[in-house]
């Protein structure tokens, strides 16, 4: 039995939605106060769930990062919505981020008549990039998004320079039921880095090659070590990851015509790498079949899904 204590500690689970380069992943960053998903100008970058997760003394958040929520257009864009509104259900709050410095357009409204069918579940309506806006036009949108969402919940912040990202921080948290800290403090530490560089191997893995295996790829970085005996000035790090598919076909077809497509991968691969951690790399990539991984739990948890 544990004593009552007068401010319980809350813990939970939230997601963002907007549609595509709404800031989803920039915010989630200034959030999480680590660079743990991806962003970039490209949309959909975000393929699959990333956690962060924000730590106060009285709360736990796990931020769980989704993939643009949009009006179906591809079967993978199908299964991808399957996967958010899963999330969305799961989930104890759902922040939906709308840009500032865009109009309210069809895609966000069709992603607010989702929000609508969900009833339980608390929504804050986000207004992202504030930055990019003279106050005067923010009102307006704000007063837009008010009309939209019939929320009681609408905050604008700005991941760039930081605006209102406590309070935004307070308020998610505010939606948690109470429960205890879910993982240990320091949970982010050093992941997120390997989770990214685990995330631009996939991601060129599957360039060119995405409709024959969107989901039957996994990447885990199995170490990265400085290489001995290098000058101070010019550093290098032994990248080791491991490409996992399910079958001995889409080996075949990740490695190429004599390992022709698996360079063209850790070239490309290794110049995103360069560029995150800004030091040059040598990237090994080691493609393993573990069969049926997508079904079987303990390989699953193996490959950190
Ligand atoms: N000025 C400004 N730019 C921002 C802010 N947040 C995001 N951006 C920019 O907007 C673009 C899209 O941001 P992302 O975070 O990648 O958007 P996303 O919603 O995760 O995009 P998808 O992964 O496509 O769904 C990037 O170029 C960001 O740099 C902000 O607060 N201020």
């Amino acid at each position: 039995m544990t004593a009552k204590k007068s401010t319980a500690h809350r813990s939970g689970f939230a997601c963002l939605v907007g549609r595509p380069n709404a800031g989803k992943s920039t915010l989630t960053n200034a959030l999480v106060g680590e660079k743990i998903a991806i962003t970039s100008d490209r949309p959909q970058t975000t393929r699959h769930t990333i956690r962060g997760i924000i730590h106060r003394p009285d709360a736990q958040l796990v931020l769980v990062d989704t993939p643009g929520l949009h009006r179906p257009r591809t079967l993978l864009g199908e299964r991808l919505n399957d996967l958010v509104r899963e999330t969305l259900l799961e989930v104890d709050v759902v922040g939906f981020c709308l840009p500032a410095d865009e109009k309210i357009g069809p895609g966000d409204k069709f992603i607010a008549a989702e929000l609508k069918e969900l009833r339980r579940t608390p929504i804050v309506a986000i207004v992202t990039k504030a930055d990019k806006v003279k106050p005067q036009r923010l009102a307006e949108h704000l007063l837009e998004v008010q009309e939209l969402m019939e929320s009681n919940d609408i905050i604008p912040v700005s991941a760039v320079d930081g605006f209102q990202v406590d309070a935004l921080t307070d308020v998610l948290m505010g939606h948690l039921p109470e429960g205890p800290r879910m993982y240990p403090d320091d949970e982010l530490t050093d992941e997120p880095e390997n989770v990214m560089i685990a995330e631009l191997v996939r991601e060129a893995a599957l360039e060119g090659v995405r409709d024959e295996l969107p989901h039957s790829l996994a990447v885990v970085v199995e170490e990265v070590s400085e290489r001995e005996g290098r000058p101070a000035s010019a550093p290098l790090l032994d990248v080791h990851v491991l490409l996992y598919v399910e079958r001995d076909s889409q080996k075949a077809i990740v490695i190429g015509r004599g390992g022709s497509r698996l360079r063209e991968v850790g070239t490309k691969a290794r110049k995103e790498i360069e560029a995150l951690l800004g030091t040059r790399i040598h990237l090994d990539i080691r493609v393993k079949v573990a069969k049926d991984w997508q079904r079987d739990p303990k390989q699953m948890q193996r490959l950190g899904f």
